[in-house]
């Protein structure tokens, strides 16, 4: 079987005419061509495009050693941060780690439990945690490009202080890793301070666009996957992207086909997967999307469905509600485990036409037929076929989504790289948290509230 990732747009037929994607390639290629030589708005964020194959080798090691030492002295490990500073690494961990902590795999070495934490400020969440880790040994991964985030700091505070009381300032030191800024930010002035040790986020790598960088890395690297395979992967996604013809590219024609669907009116993408383990890659991919391309009153809203669960509850919708969407499903090829379904005596629950064969027929089957009625729906159906479920074909499904991101942003007219829409809830937050600097927004907020 191919190792390739495969994009697969037939099913968008009765929507979408040849004609229309032959007549999107001088566009798309312009768009490819803006942001590979790099002349487009947001082009110092580039750094994501070439890092599978030019990356800091020695802090790579660095990073597996530090993965090393966690696995050796701690339970587990939390992860501190937020948007892009957490959703590539829990995508990563959920899709190639076993479902639950509780068991060990046959053969397999046990690996820290990971925890992540400061991606909201709940105090029942935070409070739940300190449960966790009673009478556990942990350590920390906190995670901030500009270092200056409220919620991993808030996080970050309480949990340090936890290790601190637990280990003493000393050993607490040794079991706190800084994700940061080279130079600047607050996180990078403490790490100095007190002997972190220090990982980093390029200048020129955005948080969505950071996966492949110490942000994910790490966490995973600590969660036993194989971060060279999935180097590797990105690498191979990389070359494609970079080198093959449009008709054959598979990023370049996921960013034409959906701007071909927005401009007929199909403003919500939906991203579909059929394996619970797949939640935070379509968390990620709403992020990267999301934030890429919201802007200007402008783009596609991202959004997601687990199925088949969320065909009993939000199937209706999509079937039948309005018609302003398209479908993007996530398709694991292979399933690695094989569940055959037994023959039972007397048939009262009438499975028994199942018998004999295997869970993962029965998913497939519930997508093909899911794929066939929404599209009766009208609802244009695209496919990322994911070739199985390892490191090797993650890091191809990262780059694939990163540069159809890239290339969809400048379509669009839009600056992918940059969010100045988020300050504005951060800018009220301080106002009403009492921030220094902020006392005049707070007068005028408190009035309204
Ligand atoms: O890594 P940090 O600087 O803490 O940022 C974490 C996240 O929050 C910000 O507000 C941005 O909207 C995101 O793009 C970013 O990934």
């Amino acid at each position: 079987m191919s190792r390739e990732l495969v994009f697969d747009y037939s099913k968008t037929a009765g929507f979408i005419r040849e004609e229309e994607i032959v007549n999107m390639k001088k566009a798309v290629l312009g768009a490819k061509e803006v942001l590979t030589e790099k002349t487009g708005a947001g082009n110092d964020f580039l750094g994501w495009i070439d890092l599978p194959v030019d990356y800091d080798k020695d802090e790579f090691d660095r990073i597996k050693k530090a993965a090393e030492k966690i696995k050796g002295d701690s339970d587990v490990l939390l992860v501190i941060g937020i948007g892009g500073s957490y959703l590539g690494a829990r995508a990563a961990i959920e899709f190639l780690s076993h479902s639950f902590y509780n068991v060990l795999p046959k053969g397999e070495r046990k690996t820290p439990e990971i925890y992540f934490v400061g991606n909201s400020i709940s105090s029942k969440y935070i409070k739940d945690l300190q449960d966790v880790l009673e009478g556990k040994d942990f350590s920390i991964n906190i995670i901030s490009k500009s270092g200056t985030t409220t919620e991993p700091a808030i996080a970050f505070r309480v949990f340090k202080d936890m290790l601190i009381k637990k280990y003493g300032r000393e050993e607490a030191n040794k079991r706190i890793y800084a994700t940061t800024d080279k130079a600047k930010g607050a996180l990078k002035n403490l790490a100095t301070e007190e002997g972190y040790e220090s990982f980093v986020v390029p200048d020129d790598v955005g948080g969505r666009f950071s996966v492949l960088t110490a942000v994910g890395l790490l966490p995973i690297a600590v969660s036993g996957a194989d971060i060279d395979q999935l180097m590797e992967g990105a690498a191979a996604a990389r070359k494609t992207a970079l080198e093959a013809e449009y008709e054959k590219n598979p990023a370049l024609l996921y960013a034409a086909v959906r701007n071909i669907l927005l401009r007929k009116g199909k403003q919500v993408e939906i991203v579909a997967n059929y394996e619970p383990s797949l939640h935070y890659v379509s968390e990620w991919w709403k992020q990267l999307y999301g934030e890429s391309e919201g802007k200007d009153q402008r783009g596609i809203f991202p959004a997601a469905v687990d199925l088949t669960t969320d065909l009993h509850s939000m199937g209706q919708f999509i079937q039948d509600g309005a018609r302003i969407m398209f479908e993007t499903v996530l398709s694991v090829e292979e399933s690695p485990a094989e569940i055959v379904l037994q023959k039972e005596d007397v048939d009262t629950d009438g499975m028994n036409y199942l018998a004999g064969q295997t869970v993962d027929f029965v998913n497939k089957s519930a997508m093909n037929g899911t794929i066939l009625a929404h599209t009766d729906g009208n609802v244009p159906n695209l496919m990322v076929k994911i070739p199985s479920q390892d490191a090797y074909s993650l890091g191809q499904l990262f780059y694939f989504f990163e540069f159809a991101c890239g290339v969809s942003g400048y379509l669009l007219g839009v600056n992918p790289f940059n969010q100045p829409g988020v300050e504005s809830y951060k800018k009220n937050m301080f106002a009403l948290l009492g921030k220094p600097g902020y006392e005049e927004a707070r007068e005028a907020l408190l009035k309204r509230l």
